[in-house]
């Protein structure tokens, strides 16, 4: 069993503190580090990865620390973000350096397994500039998996690829997590996270805001108060209907219409057709007015 272990991690930088207290245990299967730009995502793998000391607190692996700590590295794998500048080399020859710098046996059988590994045999001899958005992403895979290691730490894997290169990255990612690793990729795209993680840990402007089951956190989303733009034939009319209905926490009265924060989401859908109805007033127009992804993150924080 290989668990990364997060106790009390902050990371600041001059005075921007960009991970703020964060304690979390990532173990086998895919783990989905959800959170908006900015929030933190990308320091908080650094540090896991061990690139990055923490400012305090401390990440382990299997009860190792890993900041400083050379025999971890090799349990370690990180594919970044940003993109290295290695274009002039060929996906074999990146490969093979990666090896070596492992210092692994037999770095050319090393090199070969992992480029099989991410089904980029074909390409090996061709420059990795110019590889196709999505083989780059493979071959930085296939660097990071080149010492065979359990942990795999992907920063924002899925970012300008195509529809077909995303499936083929995620069909990758699981086929990892079924032999047994521990792997955590971050996004800021809910369906992505869905898709492949059962387990999601959400960050917010470096705070840890939430964790556990996908589907518990997709609830509490559901579950918050939803904020509605509403304009009908006659708003002031419409406003005095839905209070006294009571599905409703607030109705303000804005030049653009009603803004109506619902209590239950399912209940004011329902019922304001009927209520608007019974008011002999016309709805023109219902659209949700908090549905980003922001707002879901900003809810979560709150609570
Ligand atoms: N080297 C640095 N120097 C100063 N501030 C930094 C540095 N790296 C990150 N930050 C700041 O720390 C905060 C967290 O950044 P980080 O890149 O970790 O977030 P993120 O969630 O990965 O965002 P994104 O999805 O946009 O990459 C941001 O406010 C960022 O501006």
């Amino acid at each position: 069993m290989t668990e990364l272990r997060l106790e009390g991690v902050s990371r600041w930088y001059g005075n921007v503190v960009a991970v703020n207290g964060i304690s979390m245990t990532v173990g086998p299967g895919v783990t989905g580090l959800l959170g908006p730009n900015g929030a933190g995502k990308s320091t908080l793998i650094h540090m896991m990865g061990g690139f990055l000391a923490p400012s305090s607190g401390t990440i382990s692996l299997d009860g190792a620390p890993i900041w400083q700590n050379p025999d971890i590295y090799r349990s370690l794998g990180l594919v970044p973000e940003r993109e290295a500048a290695y274009d002039f080399l060929t996906g074999e020859q990146f490969i093979l350096a990666m090896a070596k710098l492992h210092k692994l046996p037999d770095p050319r059988a090393a090199a070969q397994r992992a480029i099989a590994l991410v089904e980029m045999g074909y390409a090996a001899d061709r420059q990795i500039g110019n590889y196709s958005k999505g083989m780059k992403q493979r071959i930085k895979m296939a660097s990071a998996l080149v010492h065979d290691p359990p942990v795999l730490l992907l920063d924002e894997p899925f970012n300008g690829m195509d529809p077909r290169q995303r499936l083929q990255l995620m069909d990758l990612i699981r086929r990892m997590a079924d032999e047994g690793r521990t792997i955590l990729f971050s996004s800021h795209i809910l369906e992505e996270v869905e898709r492949l993680a059962s387990h999601i840990e959400v960050i917010v402007a470096g705070r840890h805001a939430a964790s556990g089951d996908f589907r518990k956190i997709r609830r509490l989303m559901t579950d918050r108060p939803h904020i509605f733009l509403v304009r009908s034939s006659d708003d002031r009319r419409l406003a005095a209907a839905v209070i006294a209905d009571g599905s409703a926490r607030s109705v303000q009265l804005t030049d653009k219409g009603l803004t109506v924060e619902a209590v239950d989401f399912q209940r004011f859908t329902w019922l304001l057709p009927q209520v608007s109805r019974d008011a002999d007033v016309r709805l023109w127009e219902v659209s949700p007015a908090d549905e980003s992804l922001e707002s879901v993150f900003s809810y979560l924080v709150a609570r």
